[in-house]
This record gives C-alpha cells, sequence and structure tokens, in this order.
C-alpha cells in the first residue's frame, strides 16, 4: 500500500499523530523527514518564519501553489481566524489525494480546499469559479520555473490588492532568479528576504515576501 514516500509520510502521521490535532500532524511529517526519508515539506525552521508573516498578516483569503503532502496547508490553517479559508493547488493527483487525507486527519479541511490541476488553468477560475474578490496572502512553493509567470498571471486576473503578501520559499534552492529580479525591480512590490535553511538539511535557502504596492 505504501508505495510512495509521500504514502509513506501520510502512514507515519496517521500511527503517531492526534486526529484532530493541526500541530502534531506537523511535527510528526518532521520526525519522518528529519530522521527516515527527506521530503520537500517547507519544515520547520522555515515554517516558524512562514507562521510569523501569516499571523502577523492576519489572514482571511489565502492561496498556495503546490500542496504536495499538505504540510504548509496544515501549519498555515492551524493558524486561521474562524471563517478564514485557504485554496491550495496541487498539480499531482497522487500528492493531491496524500494531502487530502493529511488535512482531513489534522482537522483542518472546513479552512482548506485543495483545487487539483495547472495553477495557469486554475488561477484564472478563482474570481468566477471560486468566488474569491482579492487574496490577502499567496504562498508560492510548486515548480520554480512556474513563481514568475504565476506572479504575473495572479496581477492579471486581478486578484492582488494593495498590501497582498506574496510569500515564495526556495528562493536560494532551487532558487527561482528571474521571480526575484522581478518583484524586487518592477516597482510593484516591497521585498523582504528571510534566510534560513533547506528542510531537513544544513543547506542555506530562503523565503522571500513580496507585498504587492496595489
Ligand atoms: O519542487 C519543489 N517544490 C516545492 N518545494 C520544493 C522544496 O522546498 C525543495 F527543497 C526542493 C528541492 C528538491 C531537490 C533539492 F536537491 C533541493 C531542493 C524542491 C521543491
Ligand atoms: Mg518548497
Amino acid at each position: 500500500m505504501n508505495h510512495t514516500k509521500e504514502q509513506r509520510v501520510l502512514q507515519y502521521v496517521l500511527d503517531n499523530a492526534t486526529r484532530g490535532d493541526p500541530q502534531s500532524v506537523v511535527d510528526s511529517i518532521d520526525n519522518y523527514c528529519n530522521k527516515e526519508e527527506w521530503a520537500m515539506n517547507v519544515g520547520d525552521q522555515k515554517g516558524l518564519i512562514l507562521d510569523n508573516i501569516v499571523n502577523e498578516s492576519n489572514p482571511c483569503v489565502l492561496l498556495e501553489l503546490g500542496t504536495y503532502c499538505g504540510y504548509s496547508a496544515v501549519r498555515i490553517a492551524r493558524l486561521l481566524k474562524p471563517g478564514a479559508h485557504l485554496y491550495t493547488v496541487e498539480f499531482n493527483p497522487a500528492f493531491a489525494a496524500v494531502a487530502k487525507q493529511m488535512i482531513e486527519f489534522a482537522g483542518v479541511q472546513d479552512k482548506v480546499q485543495i483545487l487539483e490541476g495547472n495553477t495557469q488553468d486554475i488561477i484564472p477560475q478563482l474570481k468566477k469559479k471560486y468566488e474569491v474578490d482579492t487574496l490577502d496572502f499567496v504562498f508560492i512553493d510548486h515548480w520554480k520555473d512556474k513563481y514568475l509567470e504565476d506572479t504575473k498571471l495572479l496581477e492579471k486576473c486581478n486578484l492582488l490588492r494593495k498590501g497582498t503578501v506574496v510569500l515564495a520559499d526556495n528562493v536560494i534552492v532551487p532558487g527561482a532568479p528571474d521571480f526575484l529580479e522581478y518583484v524586487r525591480t518592477c516597482g510593484r512590490y516591497d521585498c523582504t528576504n528571510y534566510p534560513s535553511f533547506l528542510e531537513y538539511m544544513d543547506e542555506k535557502d530562503a523565503l522571500e515576501k513580496a507585498i504587492f504596492r496595489g
């Protein structure tokens, strides 16, 4: 049954975390990926930075690009105020299936909606199909060569408003140089870099926060 790494991560959570306790789910995934198998969750070091930025933003409508096993969706959802909602986009059906179970086990399914498909197709549907007006917070954590085009697509679809927080993972490793260059020089964002470390490794990585100026 557990033929993929993602299924093994989920099984470890089901066996070791507490149903309905999102913190225990986050901790279990970090334990497994530190001890057994590396996986591309944002992890606990960058996760603490993510927590702080979510808390200071106090968002109501959020979008995540790249769900994977649901680690950051659970991590973010555990902080959200009543009525707040996270849409998370995942292209890979096997990852989406694991994430769905992860999110339900954590008990945050009422705050999180997994949208399965290509970001290029889903982002233009957010307003009419998902009744999104504008986004308060965007966490970009999918294919590094999609960061820039999807950021421009969010702008084009009028989904960003003055003060929208766009937070990107992996801006050092694997890196998203074209995205960094754009948000830092186009004049439409106030950017802050948050140096940290690659999940479960000693290698340097960073998050980039880009606040849309409107
Ligand atoms: O593809 C990715 N999507 C989302 N997040 C990632 C990540 O956090 C990584 F560390 C990495 C990564 C993969 C292999 C490496 F050697 C280093 C980083 C990849 C992704
Ligand atoms: Mg990442």
